[in-house]
């Protein structure tokens, strides 16, 4: 393997977010084109909040592997865009807002108990991925926020078209994210080609990239073959028709006990 040139690396990379990133995946599809019911948009959210709240755990372990202030002092503003600050509710929260617009109660979603399984490994593979391989590597991963503008552009969009259940204040957690994932991936775009400077350094970020991709595509698989097609949700994850605040209350309801799939 040859170096490549800094374009034709760049090159490479896009082509596999046009390849393999999360909006050509049916479940997004579906969901942006209003194909869902609302159970299955809430499986969404459910899920999702387990990968929203392990983002600031895996850039923690960035940070700490960083070896510069500057360095240091850029990536930890991912973590206060994520938990937040005085003044600032954090993306997490946000996300909150979300699952609580869909009609969740809080305390089931924070409990994590109705995670699949599939998300639980997809989620935990990039926080030990982080960890256990390269600082480069570790960067790298992150490079799929290149392309999700243009994916959470046709999500909103799609949405709220389509779902008289979802608002824009549902839907609030997205409105900053485009802005801060351009800031984010240019800052590690910049990081990657400064420091991939052999070829098999170039090939570790493609493969790092590529290892992302499924991370975010192995949790629509799980959604999808638990939720879509068949319905079948494994044993002690949520149920549709389950863990649903009652009217007017933000939280506490205790999860209804689970039923039968589908019902
Ligand atoms: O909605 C999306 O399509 C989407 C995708 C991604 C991504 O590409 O990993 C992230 C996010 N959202 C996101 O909100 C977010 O905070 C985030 C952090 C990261 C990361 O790897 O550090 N990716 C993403």
């Amino acid at each position: 393997m040859t170096m490549m040139s800094p374009d034709d690396f760049v090159s490479a990379l896009r082509e596999i977010g046009a390849t393999r990133y999360h909006h050509l995946h049916p479940f997004q599809q579906k969901l942006n084109a209003g194909e869902l019911t609302k159970a299955q948009v809430q499986a969404w959210a459910l899920n999702r909040y387990y990968y929203q709240s392990q983002i600031p755990v895996k850039d923690s372990y960035i940070l700490a592997r960083l070896g510069t202030t500057e360095l240091r002092r850029d990536w930890r503003s991912r973590i206060i865009d994520h938990d937040g600050d005085e003044e600032n509710r954090g993306g997490i929260e946000k996300w909150i807002a979300l699952t609580d617009g869909v009609g969740l109660d809080r305390d089931y979603v924070l409990s994590g108990e109705g995670i699949l399984p599939g998300t639980r490994f997809a989620v935990d593979a990039y926080v030990t991925f982080v960890r256990e391989r390269t600082l480069l590597e570790a960067v790298a991963s992150s490079l799929t926020e290149l392309f999700s503008p243009q994916a959470i552009g046709a999500r909103v969009r799609g949405m709220l078209e389509h779902y008289d259940f979802i608002s824009p204040e549902t839907l609030a957690y997205f409105d900053k994210r485009p802005v801060q994932a351009k800031r984010d991936s240019d800052f590690a775009l910049d990081y990657c080609l400064k420091h991939a400077r052999r070829p098999e350094e170039q090939r570790a970020v493609l493969n790092a990239l590529r290892f992302k991709c499924t991370v975010l595509w192995a949790q629509l698989d799980a959604l999808h073959h638990a939720y879509v097609d068949p319905i079948m949700p494994p044993p002690d994850v949520w149920q549709p028709g389950t863990g649903e605040a009652r009217p007017g209350m933000g939280g506490s309801a205790a999860a209804a006990p689970a039923r039968g799939a589908g019902t």
